[in-house]
C-alpha cells in the first residue's frame, strides 16, 4: 500500500516550487507527463517508514523535459522546482479547483504576485546595477588606458619640440644638421607606439576609421625608418629638422586635446587649435616628407640598398627608387584623403559645439 505526504507549494512568475514533507527519502521518481506531476519515494513520512506517492495535475502547462524539472532530496524532505511554461502568476495550482488534502501552502517560501514583482524588480535592479558596475569598470579601463597613451605621446613629442627649439634659439641653421642625432631616439619611440593609434580604431576605442590613421602611421614611418633610419646621407640632412618640427608642432596640441576628452572636457582654444593647425601643418609636413623621398632618390640608385636583383634578360636589378616614385604619388594621395578626412572631423566638432552652444 501506498501513502501520500503533506506537500507544500509556492510559486514565482517562472516556476513552482514544492516541498514534499518526507526524511530520508530513497528510491526517489518524480517526473511530468501530460502536465502531470508523478512523486514516488521510499521514505519517514507521517505514517512512519513507507512508500510515498502522489500526483498534481497542473492549472496551466509546465515545462515537462528532465532538465525543467529538479529535485533534490535534504535529510528532512525533498524540495521540487518546476518550470511554467508561460510566464505569468497562477490563481491556483491544480486543475481540479477543490485543493488535494495533502497540499498546503508553503509559507516559508510564500509570496504574493505583488511580492514576488517587486522581488523581480529588486533583482533587475541589482542585475542592472552590477552590470553597470562592469562597464564602469571597463570604461575606467579604457579611459585610463588612452590616457596614459596621450599623456606619454604628448610628453615624447613636447619633449622633441621644445628641445628642437631650444637648439634652434641657440645655435641658429646649425641645429638643422644634428637633428637626426638628438632627436631621433625618442621620434623612434613616439612613432612606434603610434601602432597602438591604429589599433584604437581597429578595436573601436576610439570613433574614428582605421584608414586615415594608417595612412598617417604608414607615411611617417616610412620617412622616418626608411629613409632617415637607412641613410646615413639623410641623417645630416636640414630636412630632417623640418619633418620632425612640424610633425612635433601639432602633436604637442593633439595628445592634450585628447587627455582632456578622455574627461569629457575641453578647452575651447585646444580644440580650436587641434582642429586648425593642421591646414597649414599638414601640407607643409606632406611636403617635407616629399623632399626627403626626393632626397633620397639618388641615394636609393648610387647605393643599390633595398634593391631588388631581376633575372638577366630584364636587366641587372630593380632599384629601390622606383618604390620612392611610387611612393612620391601615393604621398599625394594619402595627403588627399586626411585632409579630406581632417576636414570633415573638423565640421563635425564644431557643428556639435555650435549645437551646444545653442
Ligand atoms: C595604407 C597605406 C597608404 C600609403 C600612404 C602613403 C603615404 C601617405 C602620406 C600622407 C601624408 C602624410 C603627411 C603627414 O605625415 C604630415 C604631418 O603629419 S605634418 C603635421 C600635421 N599633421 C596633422 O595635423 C595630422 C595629425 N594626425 C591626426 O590628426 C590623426 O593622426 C588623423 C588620423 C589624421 C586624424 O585623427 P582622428 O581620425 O582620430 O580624428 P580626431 O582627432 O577628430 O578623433 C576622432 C575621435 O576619436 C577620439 N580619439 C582619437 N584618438 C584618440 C586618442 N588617442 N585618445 C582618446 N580619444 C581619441 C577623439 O577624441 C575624437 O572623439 P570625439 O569625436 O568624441 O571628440
Amino acid at each position: 500500500m501506498t501513502l501520500t505526504p503533506l506537500v507544500y507549494w509556492a510559486q514565482r512568475h517562472e516556476e513552482i516550487f514544492l516541498r514534499v514533507e518526507l526524511t530520508d527519502a530513497q528510491n526517489i521518481d518524480v517526473h511530468v507527463h501530460e502536465n502531470i506531476l508523478h512523486f514516488q519515494a521510499q521514505g519517514h513520512g507521517a505514517k512512519g517508514q513507507h512508500l510515498y506517492d502522489f500526483t498534481l495535475e497542473f492549472l496551466l502547462p509546465v515545462k515537462a523535459q528532465a532538465s525543467e524539472v529538479a529535485y533534490r532530496s535534504t535529510q528532512r524532505q525533498v524540495n521540487i522546482s518546476v518550470k511554467k511554461e508561460q510566464w505569468g502568476w497562477w490563481e491556483r495550482l491544480t486543475k481540479q479547483e477543490r485543493k488535494p488534502l495533502f497540499l498546503a501552502p508553503d509559507f516559508d517560501c510564500w509570496l504574493d504576485e505583488s511580492d514576488a514583482e517587486m522581488e523581480i524588480k529588486e533583482e533587475r535592479k541589482i542585475r542592472r546595477k552590477a552590470s553597470r558596475h562592469d562597464e564602469e569598470g571597463s570604461i575606467s579601463l579604457k579611459t585610463g588606458f588612452l590616457f596614459t597613451y596621450n599623456l606619454v605621446q604628448f610628453l615624447g613629442f613636447s619633449w622633441i619640440f621644445v628641445n628642437m627649439t631650444i637648439r634652434l634659439l641657440k645655435f641658429g641653421q646649425d641645429s638643422f644638421y644634428d637633428t637626426f642625432h638628438t632627436i631621433s631616439s625618442v621620434m623612434f619611440f613616439c612613432q612606434i607606439l603610434a601602432v597602438v593609434e591604429v589599433l584604437n580604431a581597429a578595436f573601436g576605442l576610439v570613433r574614428t576609421s582605421v584608414t586615415p590613421n594608417l595612412i598617417q602611421l604608414f607615411g611617417r614611418n616610412f620617412v622616418l625608418f626608411v629613409i632617415f633610419g637607412c641613410l646615413e646621407e639623410m641623417q645630416n640632412k636640414p630636412v630632417v629638422f623640418f619633418v620632425f618640427y612640424l610633425w612635433s608642432a601639432i602633436e604637442i596640441f593633439r595628445y592634450p586635446f585628447y587627455m582632456l576628452g578622455c574627461f569629457n572636457t575641453e578647452w575651447k582654444i585646444l580644440t580650436w587649435l587641434r582642429y586648425s593647425l593642421w591646414m597649414p601643418l599638414y601640407p607643409l609636413g606632406a611636403l617635407a616628407e616629399a623632399v626627403a623621398v626626393a632626397q633620397s632618390i639618388p641615394i636609393f640608385d648610387k647605393t643599390n640598398l633595398f634593391s631588388i636583383p631581376l633575372p638577366r634578360a630584364l636587366g641587372t636589378s630593380l632599384s629601390f627608387s622606383n618604390v620612392l616614385r611610387v611612393h612620391l604619388v601615393l604621398m599625394f594621395l594619402g595627403l588627399f584623403l586626411n585632409f579630406r578626412h581632417l576636414y570633415k572631423q573638423r565640421q563635425r566638432r564644431f557643428r556639435a559645439t555650435k549645437r551646444k552652444a545653442h
